[in-house]
Formats: structure tokens, C-alpha cells, sequence
């Protein structure tokens, strides 16, 4: 039985303080972003993000999530403009969602959950490496993009199990506007170090009920590890077995 933190009833967001005090420190994220209390800064300039198909590495189920892993030796894929001095280069992205359609985004807007909620998770190069920049106030750069439902989508081509990941664009993800809102915050989850800078786009993306039905038959347990889903949901009665290994999204 995994001891680590989770979404379930006794290891979720509410017991995370337990081993990570800084749960009560004073820059936590996810927040809830109040469009007509933010303040226009002029300061602030327009995002650059530049993204090579060809830094993608592979996918993986991380446990909290299923996760995309990039090349990081060069500035190749990288973000700069924005709130951020400098470069902050792609070190992966993964998804938060829930277990319906009408919740799973970790930032909510004037209280509103999104179904879900994708991470560009970008580190400072003034710092060696991603490990050193993540203990940094200034280290990381996450864009959050929000997913909901679109009613009509067009239909994805579902693809099988794989773990190569290769010549992935995640400029794909990306809404046709980058306008965002900026905070400084945290990782919001364990270990939740204050050294985030967020950039959340206002403008979703669209994402159809049956691909998130997709995300939520992704489970988050080792062989034999009580079944539960990523918001703490516990699944639907296992349908039969399909080919064992990691399963990722089509
Ligand atoms: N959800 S989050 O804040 O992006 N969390 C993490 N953890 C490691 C990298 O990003
Ligand atoms: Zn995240």
C-alpha cells in the first residue's frame, strides 16, 4: 500500500501539511483567480514560447498523473516575455482533472472548476539545473491552460499504449490566444516549494467528455494497490484486462 501523498481520504490536500509544512506557507498554489480584482500591469510583456517537436522524450504514468518528459540541454523549447526575466526552459507537462466534467481544474476562475487543467512546467537557466531552480523563488515558470468540454469535437483518433513519446508539439495544446494572469505560487503538489511563477491563459481549450472519460480510466496504483482514481473518485468495477503496461492517452 503506497504511504505517499495522494487524493484519497487520509494522504490528500488536506493532509499534505502532515510531512510538507510549507502547505500553510505564504505563496500556496492553486488560488482562485477573480478576473475584476486583477490589476492591469503595462509592465508586463507578451508570451514567448517556443516549442521543438523534437525535445519530446516520453510519457509516463507518474502516479499523480501521466506526464511528457522533454529534452532539456538547450534552450530548443523554452519560454521567455511574459512576467519573466530571462529564459525558462520545458522540462515537462502533465493534466489535473477530476472524476466528472464540471471539476478537475486545480485553479478555478471566479469559482469556476474547469474539467481539467494542463501544466508547461518551464526552469529558470540562470540556475544548473531544473533540481536546483525548483528550491528557487524565481526558479520555475508553469503556463496553466484550462481544458472544458466542447460539444462538438472533432473526433480524435485513438491511438494504442505507447511510452516512447517522441515528435510531440505541445504547441498543439495551446489556445489561439495567449493573454494570461500572473502570480507567484507554488508547486501544487508535494513538495509544494514556493518557486513558481504562474501564468495561467484565460482563454481555454476544448476537450471532448468521452477523451476525459479517457483520463479518469487511468489509475494511479502499483500492481495490487487499491484501486483509486486522481481526485480520490474510486473507479467503476474493472472492465476485462487489456494488454498490461503503462496506458497513456491517446
Ligand atoms: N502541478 S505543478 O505545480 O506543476 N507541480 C509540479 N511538480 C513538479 C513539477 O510541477
Ligand atoms: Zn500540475
Amino acid at each position: 500500500m503506497s504511504h505517499g501523498w495522494g487524493y484519497g481520504p487520509s494522504n490528500g490536500p488536506g493532509k499534505w501539511v502532515d510531512n510538507f509544512p510549507i502547505a500553510d506557507g505564504p505563496r500556496q498554489s492553486p488560488v482562485d483567480i477573480v478576473p475584476g480584482e486583477a490589476r492591469f500591469d503595462s509592465a508586463l510583456k507578451a508570451l514567448s514560447l517556443k516549442y521543438d517537436a523534437g525535445t519530446s522524450k516520453s510519457i509516463v504514468n507518474s502516479g499523480h498523473s501521466f506526464q511528457v518528459d522533454f529534452a532539456d540541454d538547450d534552450d530548443s523549447s523554452s519560454l521567455t516575455g511574459g512576467p519573466i526575466s530571462g529564459t525558462y526552459r520545458l522540462r515537462q507537462f502533465h493534466f489535473h482533472w477530476g472524476g466528472a466534467d464540471d471539476r478537475g481544474s486545480e485553479h478555478t476562475v471566479a469559482g469556476t472548476k474547469y474539467a481539467a487543467e494542463l501544466h508547461l512546467v518551464h526552469w529558470n537557466t540562470k540556475y544548473p539545473s531544473f533540481g536546483d531552480a525548483a528550491s528557487q523563488p524565481d526558479g520555475l515558470a508553469v503556463v496553466g491552460v484550462f481544458l472544458q468540454i466542447c460539444c462538438r469535437c472533432p473526433a480524435i483518433k485513438a491511438k494504442g499504449q505507447q511510452t516512447t513519446f517522441e515528435n510531440f508539439d505541445p504547441t498543439t495544446l495551446l489556445p489561439g490566444s495567449l493573454d494570461y494572469w500572473t502570480y507567484d505560487g507554488s508547486l501544487t503538489t508535494p513538495p509544494l516549494l514556493e518557486s513558481v511563477t504562474w501564468i495561467v491563459l484565460k482563454e481555454p481549450i476544448s476537450v471532448s467528455s468521452d477523451q476525459m472519460t479517457k483520463f479518469r480510466s487511468l489509475l494511479f496504483t502499483a500492481e495490487g494497490e487499491n484501486r483509486v482514481l486522481h481526485d480520490g473518485q474510486l473507479p467503476p468495477p474493472p472492465a476485462a484486462e487489456g494488454p498490461q503496461g503503462p496506458r497513456v492517452l491517446p
